[in-house]
């Protein structure tokens, strides 16, 4: 049997078919540029021989339910999925699942129903799920589609870590705490960090560190979360792609008063003209230490500021947990980049923190490595997420499977 996995944007989905006996992805690609005049279909798939084998082509596609009728449509044509009756379930990661969900559902119209309820509290992420989970289910009646969310992970802070001080009423009557998010690859990472520590999870109190387009920082005593950086949305804390992470509340209240900024011009330029891309012009770190390299000052800056709050968020965590075994790079900045690790960890050596600079440059090994010295305190780890292959697990035990 199959499960597919949808993370559906709001103009891209990004899709995996996992064989649910042995967890291969069999299929894996994306629709992007939904809506737009040229819009664009990727998949690569194992052929019978175990072959990989791709395709792309450019095309229109309108709608999100044009999107997955033509993941559905190329899934069938590459034979990697002869038909949806061998579908267990439909996985979809789901952004914000706000105060109630602990664990995966599967959907139904209520759960639907609060997912849309807190779109306030996720708009760059949690309208596109919704658009992927009403056509899977449209399309599929007879495949329960489960939702995993990024907030799930995070239920396990207690409250002098969730709640803000703000007056009360606006916890209970608005539901405005801290949430987390990322929270299936926090959860993933720090299980195969476990494994390469050996020791079981629950003894384990670790640092992750996912750093993607969004990045997040998370705490975790004895397996579970204590702490995290994002709060009542994707933008608090670390600095981002576009995301501004933490700043003075009082910047709002500035640009409201004295640059006549509205709520949704506030939301742009927070959400989406801020972090790496409002520093310096660029958001893809590859290109940003590329600039630096080439003497490129405001690049420079980009990553001083972007270490910088790496280093303190690793600090604060360390002194929140008292000992930690590890600490974990994941994401795309976090898998990839030498500089960025090495700059949020250096000076950290009297806390038990010393990356051997030679397994940290190496790009010998794309997977799960060591990367501080063998007699360091805190081991330092790089393990690349997996936040697909999380959901489609969690997804098949929603479901009973
Ligand atoms: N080799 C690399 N060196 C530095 N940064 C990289 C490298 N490869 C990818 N990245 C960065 O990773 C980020 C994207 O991370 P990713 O986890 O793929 O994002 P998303 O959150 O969209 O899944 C981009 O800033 C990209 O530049
Ligand atoms: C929650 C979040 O920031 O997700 P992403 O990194 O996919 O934007
Ligand atoms: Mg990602």
């Amino acid at each position: 049997m199959k499960v597919l996995v949808l993370n559906s944007g709001s103009s891209s989905i990004k899709y995996q078919l996992f064989r649910s006996d042995d967890w291969v992805a069999i299929a894996y690609g994306l629709v992007a540029r939904i809506g737009e005049a040229e819009g664009e279909l990727k998949l690569n798939w194992l052929d019978g021989a175990h072959n990989h084998q791709s395709r792309q082509e450019t095309l229109p596609i309108p709608t999100h339910q044009e999107g997955i009728d033509h993941i559905v449509a190329a899934l069938r044509a590459s034979g990697a999925l002869a038909d949806v009756s061998e579908l267990t379930a439909i996985g979809h990661r789901v952004v914000h699942g706000g105060p109630h969900f602990k664990h995966p559902v599967i959907v139904d119209d209520c759960v639907q129903a609060e997912i849309q309820s807190v779109v306030p509290l996720a708009p760059l992420h949690n309208p596109g799920h919704l658009a992927g989970i009403e056509v899977a289910r449209r399309l599929f009646p007879s495949v329960p589609s489960v939702v995993v969310f990024d907030t799930a992970f995070h239920q396990t802070m207690p409250p002098a870590a969730y709640r803000y001080a703000i007056p009360e009423f606006l916890y209970t009557e608005h539901r405005i705490r801290r949430y987390g998010f990322h929270g299936t690859s926090h959860g993933y990472v720090a299980s195969r960090a476990a494994r390469v520590l050996g020791k079981p999870l629950e003894q384990c109190n670790l640092i992750t560190l996912h750093l993607g387009n969004g990045a997040s920082a998370a705490a975790i005593r004895g397996g579970q979360c204590i702490d995290t950086s994002m709060g009542l949305t994707p933008l608090e804390g670390l600095v981002m792609g576009t995301r501004c992470g933490d700043i003075d509340p009082a910047v709002l209240i500035y640009l409201g008063k004295n640059l006549g900024l509205d709520a949704e011009a506030q939301d742009q330029l927070l959400n989406r003209q801020s972090g790496l891309l409002g520093i310096c012009g660029v958001n893809d770190m590859r290109e940003i230490e590329q600039l630096a390299v080439e003497g490129n000052a405001r690049a420079e800056l980009a990553i001083g500021i972007t270490a910088h709050r790496l280093k303190k968020y690793i600090g604060a965590y360390y002194a929140e947990l008292g000992r930690v075994d590890a600490i974990i790079f994941t994401g795309g900045i976090g898998e990839n980049s030498v500089g960025i690790r090495r700059r949020a960890c250096a000076g950290l050596e009297r806390l038990g923190i010393v990356l051997d600079e030679e397994a940290n440059a190496s790009r010998e090994s794309r997977g799960e490595r060591c990367i501080s010295v063998a007699d360091g305190e805190v081991r330092v780890l790089v393990i690349p997420t997996n936040e697909e292959l999380e959901i489609a697990r969690q997804a098949l035990a929603a479901v009973g499977g």
